[in-house]
């Protein structure tokens, strides 16, 4: 998982206040983070901090990339627009600066993505809250967008629409996408969240969803030179390395899953015996490391 974002012990106070202390977390690419807490945790803050609308007191964002492009959609949209999709962002879009040719392509391009060809053209004054609501991200997406940000999305959807925004971000994920939100409570969107940012007693803990735990396998197998394995193995991996009255050795190493078909290929060869091959968990692993 790379980077995108680190928060390195962020405070923020309103007026002799504190609302976040020395908070750190990090942000990984293409992930899709929620912001939970209570009303009046900071939720709001913490979001509008990243985006950089507002600075913190004292602590720092650290970028992976030089220019991270974020989309911003705030918690209250406006209630009242008289104009029709197109229109409208054809406004925002001119406010940015950009090109004509480029701005009606993304315009096309955002209708298609999220189902809203059809209503291009129909004022948005009779638009539902959760269309609406996909205008407003539309909007924050009109330029290129590497994190986008979303202050309460769900506030007010019913079920249906609910789980229609989920889709949605699912969707941009897919495209590559960060999305970082807030919600009141984690289960709203448990089907979608990659990592979760609990704000506390002024304080952020991070729980990462879908860190899968790494799984082992043990493997035993011959070999006529130890040299030969230094290449293929870290230290760490081999557990134990015993001569044998043949000349040969008898290696036995841990070595995660997903690298174990690969060195089985190398091994093979090297003309090295496989004697035997088990999966462990990582449980056993630090049993048998004690
Ligand atoms: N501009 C401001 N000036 C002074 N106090 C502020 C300002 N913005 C927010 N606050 C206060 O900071 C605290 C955190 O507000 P914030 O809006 O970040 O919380 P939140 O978790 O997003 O709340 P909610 O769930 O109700 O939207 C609140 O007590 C709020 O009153």
């Amino acid at each position: 998982m790379n980077i995108l974002l680190d928060a390195r012990n962020i405070t923020k106070q309103y007026r002799g206040t504190s609302i976040l202390e020395n908070v750190s977390f990090t942000i990984y690419d293409n992930q899709i983070i929620a912001i939970v807490g209570k009303n009046g945790s900071g939720k709001s803050t913490l979001l509008k901090m990243i985006a950089g609308l507002i600075t913190p007191d004292n602590g720092s964002f650290m970028s992976s990339k030089q220019a991270l492009n974020i989309g911003y959609v705030p918690e209250v949209a406006p209630s009242t627009i008289l104009f029709t999709p197109k229109e409208y962002l054809q406004h925002m879009g001119r406010i940015r600066g950009m090109a004509k040719q480029k701005l009606l392509s993304r315009i096309n391009d955002l209708l298609i993505l999220f189902h809203l060809e059809d209503v291009q053209d129909t004022r948005m004054t009779h638009f539902s809250k959760g269309m609406k609501q996909k205008i407003m991200i539309m909007q924050a997406m009109l330029n290129e967008t590497d994190l986008l940000i979303l202050d309460e999305p769900l506030s007010g959807l019913d079920l249906q629409t609910q789980n229609d925004l989920e889709e949605t971000l699912k969707t941009l994920k897919q495209q590559g996408m960060t999305i970082i939100l807030s919600c009141h409570e984690t289960k709203l969107l448990e089907h979608v969240v990659d990592t979760i940012l609990m704000i506390h007693h002024k304080e952020v803990m991070q729980t990462d969803l879908s860190v899968t735990p790494t799984t082992y396998n043990q493997l035993i197998f011959e070999i006529s030179n130890i040299t030969y394995i230094k290449d293929l193995l870290h230290v760490t991996e081999i557990q134990q390395q015993s001569p044998l009255a043949n000349g040969f050795y008898e290696v036995i190493v841990h070595i995660q899953a997903q690298r174990t078909d690969h060195l089985l290929q190398q091994l093979l060869d090297k003309n090295a015996s496989i004697k035997q091959l088990i999966p462990i968990n990582d449980k056993e692993k630090f049993i048998q490391h004690d």
